[in-house]
């Protein structure tokens, strides 16, 4: 059986992966963390991690970005596993997570659903095709309560359409002004939050006289929930480095 810590427990990931998971025979939630406290569930949510008795085997973090430090640091001390999901994170905390895999094994990724972890790989290779005469743009577009902006999602495909470019772009975070006409070395990023919106991510690829848009609907958070589980059950036997969907998907 499987023990997994997970933090932001009583959000809107934690309670979805609550449910996921009680759904798996050899996995279990044995811990939960949070910033407030919750007495509802069958298990004990900390706020302070220092206080989390329970043996643990894998932690998997849906939080926030003030409280990853905090976590990561925990993982560290304890040589636990972690499955990486918040977004938002600073290039402090980027790097941290490099220098760390080094001692504890660790799963990133701003997406845990297959289809954006296979759409990166396939808008690699069409940014290499399509790299003269064609303009980049992606439109993310998330539910009201989401914090970050742009999605983690839309830099994760933008670093992947930029890792087919022999010419880099760079990225113009929405637009606007009197004067802000499109430059050919820039890529548009542009967030879009409503309702209930799950994650929708587009890519357009927008040429003379043709246009190539590629998208990506989540239609639950469900899906998100089920990849990171197993990407938990993927890590729990790893050594120290850094994971990501591709090596679960060809494991
Ligand atoms: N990689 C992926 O596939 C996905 C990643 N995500 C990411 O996961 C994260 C969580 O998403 P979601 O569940 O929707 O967000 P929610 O805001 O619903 O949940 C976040 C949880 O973390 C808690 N929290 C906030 N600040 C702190 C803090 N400083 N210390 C401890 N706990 C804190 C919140 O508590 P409180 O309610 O009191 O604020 C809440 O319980 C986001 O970064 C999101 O972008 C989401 C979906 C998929
Ligand atoms: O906050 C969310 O909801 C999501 N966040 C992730 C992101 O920032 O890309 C993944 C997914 O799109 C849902």
């Amino acid at each position: 059986m499987t023990k997994i810590l997970l933090t932001g427990v009583s959000g809107a990931m934690g309670c979805m992966l609550q449910q996921v998971i009680a759904a798996i025979p050899d996995c279990e939630v044995v811990a939960g963390f949070d910033q407030k406290e919750n007495d509802a569930l069958a298990f004990p949510v900390y706020t302070d991690l220092a206080n989390c008795q329970e043996k643990v085997d894998v932690i998997i973090d849906f939080s926030h970005f003030k409280a990853f430090p905090g976590i990561f640091a925990y993982a560290k001390a304890n040589k636990l596993p972690i499955v990486i999901a918040t977004t938002g994170l600073s290039q402090e905390d980027l790097s941290a997570i490099d220098a760390g895999s080094k001692e504890i094994p660790i799963f990133k990724t701003a997406n845990m659903s297959l289809g954006i972890n296979l759409l990166a790989k396939a808008l690699m290779e069409m940014a290499g095709k399509l790299e003269s005469g064609f303009d980049i743009e992606i439109i993310e577009k998330h539910h009201n309560k989401k914090i970050d902006a742009p999605s983690g999602t839309a830099l994760l495909l933008a670093d992947a359409v930029n890792d087919g470019l022999a010419q880099k772009k760079d990225y113009t975070f929405g637009r606007h002004g009197r004067d802000c006409k499109r430059t050919e070395n820039e890529m548009g990023i542009h967030a879009i939050r409503g309702g209930t919106i799950a994650g929708e991510h587009t890519v357009i690829f927008a040429g003379n006289d043709e246009i190539i848009e590629v998208k990506h609907t989540a239609l639950s958070k469900k899906v998100f929930a089920e990849g990171a589980v197993k990407a938990a059950l993927y890590l729990v036997d790893k050594k120290p480095g850094l994971y990501d969907m591709s090596m679960v998907v060809s494991d």
